[in-house]
C-alpha cells in the first residue's frame, strides 16, 4: 500500500475548455510526486513537489494563476504540517514569489513559529535568498479577465467564484508511514486585501498526523474555518472511520452546518485514500503501487499504469 501520494486542483466549477488542462496538471503532479517518495523521498519531501508543480502551473490558483484580489493584486497563502512531529509552516497574504508553499516548508525548518504573514514574510523569503518575483509574472490573463469581470455592476460573485477555485493541495505517506500535507492557494476572487482564509491554518486548510492521517482541504475558506474541516475529517478516522467515510461525513457537515462546499484529499498511514467533494468538480489524482488514479466530476475514477502514463 505505501508509499501513495493524492492531489487535489481545487474544488468549484471548471469550465469545460479548461477541464483537460486541470486534470493534465493534477496527473502530472502526482508522477512526480510519485516519483520522489519511490527513489525515497520523505512525505513532506513528495507534498511540497506535488504543490510547487501545480503553483508553476498558470490553470490553478496557487502561484502563477492565483485570483486578484479587489485591488487587483496578488496575495497568496500555503501551508505544510509534517504527520510525525506535528510541525507545520504556513504563510498569509504573501506576495512577488512564486512558491509560498516552498516559504511555509522554510518558516517550518528554519523558524520556531508557524506561521508568518505578509510583509515580514517577504522579509523571511529575502533573508532565506528566495527571489522575489514581480507581481506581473503571476497574473495570467485569465485572472485579469475573471477580476475585471467580477467588480461589473451585474456580476454574480457567487459564480464567478466557482469559476475558479483552484486551489492546489497534496497528502501523502511514505514507506516509513510518515504523513504529510500541504496547501496553496490565491485564496477567493476579489477578495479584501489582507484576507488570510482557511488554507494556511492548521486544522482547517490541512491537517497531518501519524497517529489517524492527512487531509488537504479546497473550497469556500470561511466555512471551511468555520467547521476546522481537516481536523474534522482526522477526528472521524480517530473514531473508526475510513478516509472515505470520514472526508464525506466532513464535507456533508459543513454543507449542513454552514452551507459550505468544498473538496478533500485524504490518506491514512496505512496508505488508505479518498479523493472527495460536495462542489461540482474537483480535479484530482492519487499514485499507488505503480498505478495513476485521476478524476473531475463526482464518481469518475479512471485509472492507467503509470509506466505507459505520458
Ligand atoms: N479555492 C479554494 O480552495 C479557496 C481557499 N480555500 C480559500 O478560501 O482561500
Amino acid at each position: 500500500m505505501l508509499p501513495v501520494v493524492v492531489v487535489h486542483g481545487g474544488a468549484g466549477h471548471i469550465p469545460k475548455e479548461r477541464s483537460d488542462l486541470s486534470t493534465s496538471g493534477v496527473c502530472s503532479a502526482v508522477r512526480s510526486a510519485y516519483a520522489v517518495l519511490q527513489g525515497g523521498g520523505s512525505s513532506m519531501d513528495a507534498v511540497v513537489e506535488a504543490a510547487m508543480l501545480l503553483e508553476n502551473n498558470p490553470s490553478f490558483n496557487a502561484g502563477c494563476g492565483s485570483v486578484l484580489n479587489l485591488k487587483g493584486e496578488v496575495e497568496m497563502d500555503a501551508l505544510v504540517m509534517d504527520g510525525k512531529t506535528l510541525s507545520s509552516g504556513a504563510v498569509s497574504a504573501v506576495r512577488n514569489i512564486a512558491n509560498p508553499v516552498q516559504l511555509a516548508r522554510l518558516v517550518m525548518d528554519k523558524t520556531s513559529h508557524a506561521c508568518l504573514t505578509a510583509e515580514g514574510a517577504s522579509q523571511f523569503a529575502r533573508s532565506m535568498g528566495v527571489p522575489e518575483v514581480p507581481q506581473e509574472s503571476l497574473i495570467t490573463e485569465y485572472s485579469r479577465m475573471r477580476w475585471k469581470k467580477n467588480l461589473a455592476p451585474d456580476a454574480n460573485p457567487v459564480e464567478c467564484q466557482m469559476g475558479k477555485m483552484g486551489t492546489v493541495g497534496a497528502v501523502a505517506v511514505d514507506t516509513d508511514g510518515n504523513v504529510a500535507c500541504a496547501t496553496s492557494t490565491g485564496g477567493m476572487l476579489n477578495k479584501m486585501e489582507g484576507r488570510v482564509g482557511d488554507t494556511p491554518c492548521i486544522g482547517s486548510g490541512g491537517y497531518a498526523d501519524n497517529m489517524s492521517g492527512a487531509v488537504s482541504t479546497t473550497g469556500h475558506g470561511e466555512a471551511i474555518m468555520k467547521v476546522t474541516l481537516a481536523r474534522h475529517i482526522l477526528f472521524h478516522m480517530e473514531q473508526g472511520q475510513s478516509a472515505e467515510a470520514a472526508s464525506d461525513l466532513g464535507l456533508a457537515h459543513m454543507k449542513s452546518r454552514v452551507g459550505g462546499l468544498g473538496g478533500v484529499v485524504t490518506v491514512d498511514p496505512q496508505g488508505n485514500w479518498a479523493a472527495r467533494f460536495s462542489s461540482r468538480q474537483m480535479a484530482w489524482a492519487a499514485a499507488q503501487k505503480g498505478t495513476l488514479h485521476y478524476g473531475l466530476y463526482t464518481g469518475e475514477h479512471f485509472t492507467q499504469i503509470i509506466e505507459d502514463a505520458h
